[in-house]
């Protein structure tokens, strides 16, 4: 069974449509990254998928039960980290887990949770005093409190310095090692395209592409780009070459053979291509080809 079960799902509001048909599935165990363009209906997604938003349609299963009419049944096995935190300002760091220990029913840990987020220093701090990235894990520390089976993140990295997303990866792929899933949006698509098991990047209120990262890697062509002279003809490609100037683009789902055959041209005509580059697809590539064909 998949932990987290999508269909058709359909979201207004009023008569704007933020999610228009969407459809996935996340299998345990996984690390599931939702990505996509700003206002693409992400977290509208996963409002619903938290059960604090009622869909306007569609159907949503969550460890096969129905998120809002399960919402309560649900909560002790489901870690949610929202865009914005509902902390206490006046409460501090150590007060807060120790508050929130006593709401959730599967035990852990404050002093390991807050090593495990760099807070230990800052334990005795009131929340409202936390830098941005400090409250972000602190809000992190909640939503992987007891190490829940599925753990919810909407956008966790946001606002962290590189040290502290890398090291927030590190648990979230901790966490899957321990079996846990994890379902999370993010802007920061190398950190997604090293870490996570799936994709799926929306755009106004559709999945555009999804899939493994392989399957979504190797459906899109790599990129060879060069400087070449105006007067030589070229040769013939597996991929579509385009010409921008003097700047020669391949798209090729032939990397290999079509950066031989450039090599080769080169050589015989005894060009130079001093700014050659040969790039596997990349999520970015992908991404920035969906907003600029759609905009
Ligand atoms: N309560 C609301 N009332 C009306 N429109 C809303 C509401 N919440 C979200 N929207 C709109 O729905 C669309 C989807 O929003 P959503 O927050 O789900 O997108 P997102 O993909 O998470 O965006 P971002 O990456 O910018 O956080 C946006 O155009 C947003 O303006």
């Amino acid at each position: 069974m998949d932990v987290i079960d999508v269909s058709d799902l359909h979201h207004h509001y009023g008569s704007f449509a933020a999610v228009a048909g969407v459809d996935f599935a996340v299998r345990e165990g996984e690390i599931f990254a939702l990505l996509g363009t700003n206002g693409a209906g992400k977290t509208t997604t996963l409002e619903i998928i938290e059960g604090f938003r009622r869909p306007s349609g569609g159907r949503v299963r969550v460890f096969g039960r129905d998120p809002v009419a399960d919402r309560t049944r649900l909560s002790a096995d489901v870690g949610v980290m929202m865009q914005s935190s509902g902390l206490i300002g006046e409460l501090t760091v150590a007060e807060t887990l120790g508050l929130w220990g006593g709401l959730r029913s599967r035990p852990d840990s404050p002093t390991d949770l807050m090593s495990t987020v760099d807070l230990t220093d800052r334990r005795n701090v009131a929340v409202e005093k936390l830098s941005g990235g400090e409250r972000r894990r602190l809000d992190f520390a909640l939503a992987i409190w007891g190490r829940p089976p599925l753990v919810i993140l909407d956008e966790p990295t946001t606002g962290l310095d590189p040290e502290s997303r890398a090291h927030l990866w590190d648990t979230v792929s901790a966490l899957r090692a321990g079996g846990s899933t994890v379902l999370l949006t993010t802007h920061y698509l190398e950190e997604a395209q090293a870490l996570a098991d799936q994709v799926a990047i929306m755009h106004t209120g559709r999945i555009e592409v999804a899939g493994t990262l392989a399957e979504v890697l190797t459906n899109q062509p790599a990129r060879i780009t060069a400087t070449v002279p105006p007067a030589v003809p070229l040769p013939h490609f597996h991929g579509t070459p385009t010409v921008d100037g003097h700047t020669l683009t391949v798209a090729t789902h032939h990397l290999q053979d079509d950066l031989y055959t450039l090599l080769r041209w080169a050589e015989e005509h005894n060009v130079r291509l001093d700014t050659l580059a040969a790039n596997p697809a990349s999520l970015q590539e992908i991404f920035l080809s969906i907003g600029k064909e759609k905009v």
